[in-house]
């Protein structure tokens, strides 16, 4: 069994996530970095690919006293799980995410370097998966098994691929941005190769949001939540 599994992202009008130096660009309006932080709280784990934190150093934490107080109240710990896919232990040492605010697990492959394993063990869970590449099926199910039933998946391109072309995605909620961010190179919110078919969602919601608007998609692939 795996967890409910949906991605969010803020994408321009151009359909970017990101510019072409991969810098962290402010996309969301504040009213949707709200509802961001709310399903942060909503959330058991919030996920991430390597090249999210090394672009972005994020720290993946609930914002909002009031929202971590809540799930305080509920017996969650503050934060939802951190979650770093990463399959050759790339991860810095001095990263947002291994700090003490919330538990983490970085997800390796088989190929990641044993000493910056042990390095990464003293600040945070490692989960191997995967020879070359880290397993997302059985990162999933491993999730499940400590009881993660609702992942947020924050991106990149990626990670987005890899779990929609394994059919793991449930749910996509896109903030779409007025601006314009161009750039040949520019990540969209799915990079990789072209699936032969395409993939195919059926719209949910759609919601104007600030200088922007939410949409969310359901996945047409996703599994029934089985791995
Ligand atoms: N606007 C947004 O909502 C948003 C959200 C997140 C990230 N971003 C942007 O996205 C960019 C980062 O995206 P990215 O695509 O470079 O990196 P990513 O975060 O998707 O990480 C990809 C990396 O994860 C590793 N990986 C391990 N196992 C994998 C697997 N099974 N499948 C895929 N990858 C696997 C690989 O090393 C791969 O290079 C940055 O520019 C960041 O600012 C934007
Ligand atoms: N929803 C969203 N809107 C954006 O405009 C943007 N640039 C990101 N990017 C996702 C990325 O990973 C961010 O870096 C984290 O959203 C930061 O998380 P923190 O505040 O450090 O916890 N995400």
């Amino acid at each position: 069994m795996r967890p409910f599994v949906f991605i969010n992202a803020a994408m321009s009008l151009d359909g970017k996530i990101s510019n072409d130096r991969r810098e962290q660009v402010r996309i969301s309006s504040p009213e949707d970095f709200r509802v961001v932080d709310r399903l942060r709280a909503e959330s058991d784990a919030v996920m991430v690919g390597i090249g999210t934190v090394l672009s972005d150093d994020p720290k993946l934490t609930v914002k909002s006293e009031e929202l971590r107080r809540e799930r305080v109240e509920r017996g969650l710990p503050e934060n939802p799980i951190r979650v770093v896919v990463d399959s050759r232990a790339r991860t810095p040492l001095n990263s947002q995410v291994l700090n003490q605010a919330a538990r983490t697990i970085v997800a390796v492959a088989e190929v990641a370097d044993e000493e910056k394993v042990e390095l990464l063990r003293r600040r945070a869970e490692v989960f191997v998966a995967g020879k070359e590449r880290v397993d997302l099926r059985a990162l999933l199910e491993h999730l499940y098994s400590i009881g993660v039933r609702r992942l947020m998946v924050e991106g990149g391109s990626e990670i987005n691929y890899s779990l929609i072309r394994e059919g793991l995605v449930d749910e996509i909620r896109v903030f779409y941005s007025g601006m314009v961010i161009a750039g040949r190179r520019a990540p969209t919110l799915v990079s990789g190769e072209s699936f032969d078919t395409p993939v195919e969602a059926r719209l949910k919601s759609v919601e104007p949001l600030g200088n922007g608007v939410a949409v969310v998609w359901e996945m047409r692939t996703a599994n029934l939540r089985k791995v």
